[in-house]
């Protein structure tokens, strides 16, 4: 009796591993064409070498004898526990989220503690304790010391006096929210809470927004800035500038760390309503007046203020689609003169080495959101050329997880 699955295709070899014949997997066919010119494309080879990689890889067979084969034994083993991550990445977050919520690293940061002490201050029953401070082990956020003391780990320490990483967690639980039947996100239609978060992408007036409806969002971008205006200040100096206009500013965090970095620099922020006001009462509380002011408006509806040399657009166009980022683009290019400087920071689609957080994580953010992508920095600089910016260059960041940098000149 033939075994399940075995096609006139399949065959099997000593080790019981089903493979095709290698003739059809591994020879890439050669036409007439080819053989007129000599050897076959190397393409053809790449492909026929991932159709094999990719039957074999299919093939449960294969994959025991491969986790038990000495040599492909650590391959196995790897590949078996990133694709465990992926399952179970969600328990992984709400591990971190309760540690955020007791905070835990801010206890353990004053010292090491046992888990009896622990269970005192997070106020747990010693099993759950005991049960979290394992998790928080395996995850590398806590790590033990001597025999019964727990203490920060390599990555619960970067979690100390890290408010924007913490309230990004808490923030989360919306995301998470939205997220729970991605299939259902992806064919669209669903209210979601992420798009209530952000108002301004779910309404044609939002100009017409209060502070009630801007404040939480704001403060959020505010706590998360700081991370993003070093790196954008650190590979791009603002000293040779005289006026910065800031395009969707926020509360001016990013224009406080400006105004710090340049001291000549004028800072003028653009924003809602209601969210340039509260960057008016932050100049003001900060003393940056008049070195430092805001306008209230709609870029969509309203020219930019004019007379900048450089402006930034941080964390703002990846908010839109094509048609809006681009109107805003447009909107940038007016306010300025044909020696101006506009400065995109967001992150980008395709960042080496930080291919998920655009590609991944922020594609599924926007897409709850409701409006928006993480653009390539090529798919920026078309957009960029389209609104009459001729002259693009990227600046690479330090880290391109949370932000990218593009510089553009008429
Ligand atoms: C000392 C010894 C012995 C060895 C040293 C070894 C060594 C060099 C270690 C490195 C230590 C180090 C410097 C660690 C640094 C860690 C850092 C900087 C960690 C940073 C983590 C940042 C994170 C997790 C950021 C998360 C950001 C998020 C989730 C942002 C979300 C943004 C959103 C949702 C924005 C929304 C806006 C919208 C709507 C899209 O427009
Ligand atoms: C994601 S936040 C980024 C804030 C800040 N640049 C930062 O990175 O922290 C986008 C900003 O664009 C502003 N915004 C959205 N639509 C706007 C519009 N039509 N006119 C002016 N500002 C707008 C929002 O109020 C918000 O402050």
């Amino acid at each position: 009796m033939k075994p399940a699955g075995h096609t006139p295709d399949h065959h099997a070899d000593h080790h019981g591993i089903p493979h095709r014949r290698l003739s059809q997997v591994c020879m890439p066919r050669v036409g007439m064409a080819q053989i007129g010119f000599g050897l076959p494309r190397l393409g053809d080879w790449v492909e026929r070498g991932r159709a094999a990689r990719d039957h074999l890889l299919a093939s449960p067979r294969f994959r025991r004898w491969a986790a038990a084969f000495p040599l492909t034994r650590p391959i196995a083993r790897r590949r078996s526990r990133e694709l465990f991550d992926l399952c179970a990445g969600f328990v992984y977050s709400q591990v971190l989220l309760a540690c955020v919520r007791l905070k835990l690293f801010d206890i353990v940061a004053d010292g090491p503690r046992t888990s009896a002490e622990l269970a005192r201050r997070l106020a747990l029953p010693a099993e759950s304790t005991e049960r979290l401070l394992r998790a928080a082990l395996s995850l590398r956020l806590l790590e033990k010391r001597g025999d019964d003391r727990f203490g920060l780990g390599p990555l619960g320490a970067a979690l100390v006096d890290n408010p924007a990483v913490a309230s990004m967690v808490e923030h989360h639980t919306m995301l998470y929210a939205d997220m729970r039947d991605p299939v259902a996100l992806l064919r669209g239609g669903m209210r979601t809470e992420l798009s209530q978060y952000w108002p301004y992408s779910a309404t044609d007036r939002p100009a017409a927004l209060g502070n009630e409806q801007t404040a939480a969002y704001t403060a959020l971008m505010a706590a998360s800035q700081p991370m993003v205006a070093e790196e954008v200040l650190a590979v791009y100096p603002l000293n040779r500038h005289h006026r910065l206009l800031d395009v969707g500013g926020g509360d001016g965090t990013f224009l406080t760390h400006a105004a710090a970095s340049a001291p000549n620099l004028q800072v003028v922020l653009y924003d809602l309503p209601a969210v340039a006001k509260a960057a008016t009462e932050r100049f003001r509380a900060a003393g940056l007046e008049p070195r430092a002011r805001a306008v209230g408006g709609d870029f969509f509806a309203n020219p930019l203020p004019i007379g900048a040399d450089v402006v930034s657009l941080v964390r703002v166009v990846h908010d839109h689609d094509d048609d809006a980022a681009l109107a805003i683009l447009r909107a940038a290019r007016q306010a300025l003169d044909s020696e101006g400087t506009l400065l995109i920071a967001e992150p980008m689609s395709g960042a080496a080495g930080a291919e998920p957080v655009g590609d991944a994580y922020f594609a599924f953010y926007l897409l709850a959101m409701g409006h928006g992508r993480a653009r390539t920095p090529a798919e920026l600089t078309r957009l960029l050329n389209t609104a009459g910016f001729s002259r693009v260059r990227q600046v690479p960041t330090a880290m391109p997880l949370m932000t990218g940098l593009l510089v553009a000149q008429p």
